[in-house]
């Protein structure tokens, strides 16, 4: 991670895997609103990052390709993700815990000589969230969500203006807010590759607010107008480095990466649940 200027509307933390104990319960001032991001480095040593992004050049292991039907060496082309979030699968929600039940399978074997990641995952949200208890949240039929997905933007691709509470407002979403609160839900993420340029996250000073919410247009592509004229500060995280942030309140996107190398990340959400001392985390 590059070093970053401090601004005022976005405080955020930044410190080394190995220093993780000083996050200790930082969800609470997530949630009070004390606290916008957190870049935790080094989550995986940068070599291994390697590793696991020449396996993800050749689909190996061969994860469901998002938009279905791309053929995965000739998606290169355009952003495809590895899995598939809550709001691609759209109503086929029996597809989704079908691919989501695969993607676990293929993750543990992506990660199969070094720190498996969901457990790694799971270890750093129990610190940042005070001794909760982390938990991947079933439907009522028992199956699992998507622990994460894996976002590839090769060159000139990128993630347009939005913000993550705008999701929640999607059909798909009606059994996860029975279990957890997303609204204000947080984004994280691990790069898995950096692009030669470009492919920065951009946070904005502009936060969600309901009147936001456009009707059925869910996702990304929110109006570039809505941020003209706010601070903005652009996060670039280095192989390794994982980041955590309110996206669901902030207004993010991520440029148009630059050159021949792709940007790999995987990531989801996290949120707490309605009851208890829980915290889960889907895609
Ligand atoms: O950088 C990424 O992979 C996605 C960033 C994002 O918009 C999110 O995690 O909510
Ligand atoms: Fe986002």
């Amino acid at each position: 991670m590059e070093p970053l200027a401090r601004a005022d509307w976005f405080k955020f933390r930044s410190v080394d895997f190995t220093q993780l104990d000083a996050l200790e319960d930082c969800l609470e001032a997530f949630a009070k609103r004390e606290l916008d991001g957190v870049v935790i480095r080094q989550v995986y040593p940068e070599a291994y990052m390697r590793e696991i992004s020449s396996r993800i050049e050749r689909h190996e292991p061969p994860f469901h390709v998002f938009p279905r039907g791309a053929d995965p060496h000739k998606a290169r082309q355009g952003k495809h993700l590895y899995g598939i979030t809550l709001v691609a699968a759209d109503r086929d929600l029996p597809e989704y815990f079908r691919v989501a039940e695969g993607f676990r399978v293929q993750c543990r074997d992506l990660f199969r000589d070094g720190a498996d990641y969901e457990a790694r995952l799971k270890s750093i949200f129990e610190v940042l969230g005070g001794g909760r208890s982390v938990e991947l949240p079933r439907n009522p039929d028992g199956q699992g969500y998507m622990p994460a997905t894996i976002r590839i933007l090769p060159s000139g691709a990128a993630i347009d203006l939005h913000c993550d509470n705008n999701l929640s407002h999607h059909p798909s979403y009606a059994h996860l807010k029975t279990v957890c609160d997303v609204s204000d839900q947080l984004s994280f993420f691990l790069t898995l590759n950096a692009p030669g340029g470009g492919g920065e996250l951009f946070v904005y000073s502009r936060r969600w607010s309901d009147s936001d919410d456009v009707g059925s247009q869910y996702v990304v592509s929110k109006d570039a107008s809505l941020v003209e004229g706010c601070e903005c500060l652009a996060l670039k995280p280095q192989p390794g480095d994982l980041i955590l942030f309110a996206g669901g309140r902030i207004y993010h996107r991520v440029a148009p990466t630059e050159g021949t190398r792709p940007r790999y990340t995987i990531g989801g959400f996290l949120a707490r649940a309605n009851e208890g001392r829980t915290l889960y985390y889907w895609s």
